[in-house]
């Protein structure tokens, strides 16, 4: 995300980093405060609906297993419902300790670019975009609903299953 971000010309002192010096709980509740000290300066919007912020864009990816930002199957934080940001100390996925947005962060924004490459997640595209298929249980990817327009980006590989 820095390689991109350094090619854009957004100021620095618009981009948050995470505290990577502190621990996960204490790292994701520092984000969040963060995020509602912009909503209080107004430089951030709120969902009138959800009353979570509100951002214009997200950039989302997704796991071959379906995952959506640090959100998997098996782990309760993608039930999370009150929590702006929250944290996983044992994610399927290296490295373990991550903070992630919560859904319902994620789906107040207005619109949600999901950007999908690579063969090996053509299983889980198939599961969320093809008909009839399932695997007996929802993937993260199937809760990403933005209040706007949820985009699809996937290449030939991503594609190849449905
Ligand atoms: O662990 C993660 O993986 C997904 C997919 O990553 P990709 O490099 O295969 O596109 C990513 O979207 C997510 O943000 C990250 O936490």
């Amino acid at each position: 995300m820095i390689i991109v971000l350094i090619r854009v010309p957004i100021p620095k002192s618009n981009i948050y980093p995470i505290k990577e010096n502190l621990s996960p709980e204490e790292a994701a509740e520092e984000y969040e405060q963060r995020l509602k000290q912009l909503v209080a300066n107004n430089t951030l919007k709120t969902s009138p609906t959800t009353g979570f912020a509100k951002f214009d864009l997200m950039l989302v990816g997704m796991g071959p297993d379906g995952h959506v930002a640090s959100l998997f199957c098996w782990h309760f934080q993608r039930f999370e419902k009150q929590k702006w940001v929250t944290f996983i100390t044992d994610s399927p996925k290296p490295p373990p300790p991550r903070i992630t947005f919560t859904f319902p962060l994620i789906n107040s924004a207005s619109e949600i670019a999901l950007v999908v490459v690579g063969e090996e997640k053509a299983d889980a595209v198939k599961v969320a975009l093809g008909e009839h298929a399932s695997y007996g249980y929802p993937l993260p990817v199937q809760k990403v609903s933005p209040e706007g327009n949820l985009t699809w980006f996937l290449d030939n590989g991503a594609t190849s299953r449905l």
